[in-house]
């Protein structure tokens, strides 16, 4: 087993775990990226895929928030992309400058899943994900705990049939709808990369996993029922098996399906020990529902960054407050990742607001909160 320097700050951990914290841990999805000046330096004329794969500089960026607003975040989360999955099924990726992520070919027709790799050799094809996390986890020197992530199934198919992001969804709602039989085989050779991508992060070092369903909501309640929630369900009960097979300890898993409200209830008993809200769910509806089964994530508006630092406040403590003052079971997050132009010293408020309110007794919140 691998060694690394003790934790000196595993908030994240035991709010993850549901043990009682003395404030809520917080991290804030895509921490590292472009709205940091240091990131573009780092990044340079770099292609963005190219940052991925090379360790030193991958390392360099997931530190780059956690060095910045030192003893404010409570966790890294490693630099990479959900794409890197498609790439290793054999598919081409490119990243595109102020467009995002496009696919040269797509998958159009079932005919097409014949060009994926069958038996992904997850080791090889994204070895330079795993030297990554070890190398940043050796760096972190135990500061904060290091979070691996993955695309979930959903989500990942959403990109390969469309080639990129999309406002219609109308290829990958062609598939649903005409090849439902070939969709689920898609989603389940997805489905097993993914496994063994995450156990090989948790070999690395990774010490919380984070499953993103970013494209959830696109799907009805009923369809994310048959093209959704059974894959993730496979992950969480697949995931702790193949990691103890590989002589390691499983590690919490985190679930965020953004726009899947509906699929809340669902969801907390999918396996997960931490559900990602985006700021669509009302945080005591939330906690009325999860009923203490799971740890909740969120969820803050990331529009509210760009508010007044009197705004931010007032969404900060309407949220910790929500949260019941988020003691327990409880991690702070924004609802979806912090935007490109949010300046970063509205976050560093965000983040001192968070540390400031999450500390209070729960007696102190302003009483018109609770
Ligand atoms: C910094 C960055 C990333 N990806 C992209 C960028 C911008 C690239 C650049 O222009 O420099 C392109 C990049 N990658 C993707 C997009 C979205 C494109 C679209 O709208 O479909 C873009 C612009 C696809 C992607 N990539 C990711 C998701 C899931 C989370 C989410 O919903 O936001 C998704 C959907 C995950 C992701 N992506 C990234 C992280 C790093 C760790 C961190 O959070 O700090 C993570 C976790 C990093």
């Amino acid at each position: 087993m691998t060694d690394f320097p003790p934790m000196q700050n595993d908030l994240l951990l035991r709010a993850a775990r549901g043990e009682p914290v003395e404030r809520p841990p917080m991290w804030v999805m895509r921490q590292a990226g472009r709205y940091l000046p240091e990131y573009h330096e780092a990044k340079g004329k770099n292609d963005f895929f190219a940052c991925c794969r090379n360790p030193q500089l991958a390392c360099t960026i997931t530190l780059q928030p956690v060095l910045r607003y030192k003893n404010l975040l409570d966790a890294a989360i490693i630099f990479s992309d959900i794409l890197v999955v498609p790439q290793a099924m054999g598919m081409t990726v490119e990243m595109i400058e102020h467009k995002g992520p496009s696919f040269p070919n797509p998958l159009r027709k079932p005919e097409d899943l014949e060009k994926l790799s069958t038996n992904v050799d997850v080791k090889k094809e994204l070895g330079y994900v795993f030297d990554a996390i070890s190398l940043t986890r050796r760096e972190l020197n135990g500061m904060v705990p290091l979070i691996g992530f993955s695309g979930a199934p959903w989500t990942l198919m959403s990109y390969m049939i469309e080639g990129g992001g999309s406002k219609m969804f109308i290829h990958v709602k062609t598939w649903v709808f005409k090849y439902p039989e070939e969709s689920k085989r898609l989603l389940q050779m997805i489905t097993d990369v993914v496994v063994e991508y995450c156990a090989e992060q948790v070999v690395a070092g990774a010490q919380l996993i984070q499953i993103f369903d970013s494209w959830a909501g696109e799907l009805s309640p009923s369809d994310f029922k048959i093209f959704s929630l059974p894959y993730l369900r496979q992950i969480s009960n697949r995931l702790p098996e193949v990691i103890k097979s590989k002589g390691f300890e499983p590690v919490p898993m985190t679930v965020f399906a953004k726009g899947a409200w509906y699929a809340l209830d669902d969801l907390c008993d999918s396996g997960y020990n931490v559900v990602g809200l985006d700021w669509l769910h009302d945080p005591a509806e939330a906690i009325k529902i999860a009923n203490g089964r799971v740890t909740l994530q969120g969820n803050m508006d990331p529009g509210a960054l760009y508010g007044t630092r009197e705004t931010i406040t007032s969404e900060v403590e309407r949220m910790i407050s929500g949260f019941g003052g988020g003691k327990q079971k409880y991690i702070v997050n924004l609802g979806h990742g912090i935007t490109p132009l949010v300046d970063p010293e509205d976050m560093r408020w965000f983040l001192e607001e968070v540390k400031r309110v999450g500390s209070l007794e729960e007696k102190s919140l302003p009483a018109t909160l609770i």
